[in-house]
This record gives C-alpha cells, sequence and structure tokens, in this order.
C-alpha cells in the first residue's frame, strides 16, 4: 500500500533523511524502531506533507504524494498521529474531532463518526465539551488517533504513541492499535517501546542515522537485539 523509495530530507545542512526505503502492505502493522534521531519523526512529517524531501518518492496505492500539500495528502487517505499528542488544547473535545474531518463535508456521516469515536473512547464522550488541553496525557493521546480516524484514512502514522504515558495508559494504546488493525486498518507505527511494539508488528524496520538498517518480521531478530539497536544504534549495541 505505502511504497517508499530513496527519500531524503534536510534540515538546512543537516541530512536526517539519507535515502530511506521501505513499504508497508495493506492491513499490516509495520513499525519503524530506531534511537533517537535517528530520523524517525522526520519520515512521519514527510509522508505527511509537512517537510518536502529533496528527493525521493512516496507512493500512496500507485499514487505519488511527494510534492501534494499535507490538506491533498489527507484527501488521499493518509492521517498522521503526530508525536507528542498535538492536539488543539484551546478546542474542546468535539471540536478537535470535527478538524479531523476538515476535508469532508458529509454532516451526517461526521455526526455517526464522532458517535463511534465516542464509542471506541468513552472517556472522550465524558469529556466531549471540555478543552483538549485540560485532558490527562493519555486522554490527549486518545483524541489525537480519534481526530487522526475522522478523516477516514486507508493508512495511519502514528508516532511514538505511548511515549510519556504510565504504563497501563501504554497498554490501552496498543490495545487500540490492536484493536484497530483487526478491523482492518493499515497502521505504520513508530515506537520507542520496542518489545511491546513487536508483539503488535507483522513487519518491523529498523532506521540509523537516517537509513533503514534491518527489515524483517518480528522473531527474525532475538528481541534483546533489536532492543538493544532500537535504543543505541547498531554501532554502539555492538
Ligand atoms: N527542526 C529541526 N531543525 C534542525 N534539525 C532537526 C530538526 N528536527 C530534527 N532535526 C535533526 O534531524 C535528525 C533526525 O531527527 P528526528 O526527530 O527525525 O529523529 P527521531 O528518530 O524521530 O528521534 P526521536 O526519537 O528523538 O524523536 C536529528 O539529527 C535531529 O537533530
Amino acid at each position: 500500500m505505502l511504497e517508499i523509495k530513496d527519500l531524503a530530507t534536510a534540515y538546512g545542512k543537516i541530512e536526517a533523511l539519507k535515502g530511506v526505503g521501505l513499504s508497508a502492505r495493506s492491513g499490516e502493522v509495520t513499525c519503524l524502531l530506531g534511537p533517537n534521531g535517528a530520523g524517525k519523526t522526520t519520515l512521519m512529517m514527510t509522508l505527511a506533507g509537512i517537510l518536502r524531501p529533496q528527493r525521493g518518492s512516496v507512493r500512496l496505492d500507485g499514487e505519488e504524494l511527494v510534492g501534494r500539500s499535507p490538506a491533498e495528502i489527507v484527501a488521499r487517505g493518509l492521517a498522521l498521529v503526530p508525536e507528542n499528542r498535538l492536539v488543539f488544547p484551546a478546542l474542546t473535545v468535539r471540536e478537535n474531532l470535527q478538524a479531523g474531518a476538515f476535508r469532508r463535508s458529509d454532516r451526517a456521516g461526521i455526526r455517526s463518526d464522532i458517535e463511534r469515536m465516542l464509542d471506541r473512547f468513552p472517556r472522550l464522550r465524558e469529556r466531549i465539551g471540555q478543552l483538549a488541553g485540560t485532558l490527562s496525557g493519555g486522554e490527549q493521546q486518545m483524541l489525537a488517533v480519534a481526530r487522526a480516524l475522522m478523516s477516514r484514512p486507508r493508512l495511519l502514522l502514528m508516532d511514538e504513541p505511548s511515549v510519556g504515558l504510565a504504563p497501563k495508559v501504554v497498554a490501552e494504546i496498543f490495545g487500540i492499535v490492536r484493536q484497530l488493525h483487526a478491523e482492518g486498518t493499515t497502521i505504520f507505527l513508530v515506537e520507542q517501546n520496542a518489545r511491546m511494539a513487536l508483539q503488535v508488528a507483522q513487519h518491523f524496520y529498523l532506521m540509523e542515522q537516517g537509513r533503514v538498517s534491518f527489515s524483517g518480521t518480528p522473531g527474525e531478530l532475538a528481541e534483546d537485539d533489536v532492543v538493544q539497536r532500537a535504543y543505541l544504534g547498531q554501532r554502539r549495541a555492538a
């Protein structure tokens, strides 16, 4: 479904992505692991059209996304749950959900999708009129996921959804990933929590210093090796 080839993105002279190639198959959870600074968030921002790559290609079901605006990319079926639960803090829970549907004009469909999100995340229903900035970290993460789902994406990108959350909330977030997968959603997940990620992924990639350094299925590498390389990078782990 997603095919990335030779993608290079820089911040001035800092080459954060140095020719990344990877793919994600329809209906699967594909996970991207790697140490801090490997370029994972840069990749997600490039896929979502927020950053412009210097070269390379990103195809979603064969259609090129590079060069399109973030809104056009959402309209083509790709939604990002950004790092650090970036909800709109001064908007209510309902307004955040409505914002996720900004490309849609089917008002009845939007209303029924909001209901579905509130069924899926009952704590959001209890807080529907509350400002998003006053929610707990876990609730904000759920809102960020629900907001992304409001665009009815074919591919959901999640950038470190578990970071900074209590273990119980992390388990809840991974429960949501499992549930979405069971419903057929295609997910591309960036995670620091390698052990949890390997439990939900069908395929995973390791990224180090702006390049993909390993591609395989969970079980292909010893879990301890994956965890070491995910946190430290290959050189320091060796
Ligand atoms: N806005 C920016 N300006 C300049 N350099 C940046 C910027 N954002 C990221 N970088 C650099 O690009 C490289 C990749 O960063 P990126 O945030 O993509 O890594 P990451 O793998 O997501 O790390 P983390 O797990 O810490 O979020 C790093 O060297 C980082 O310092």
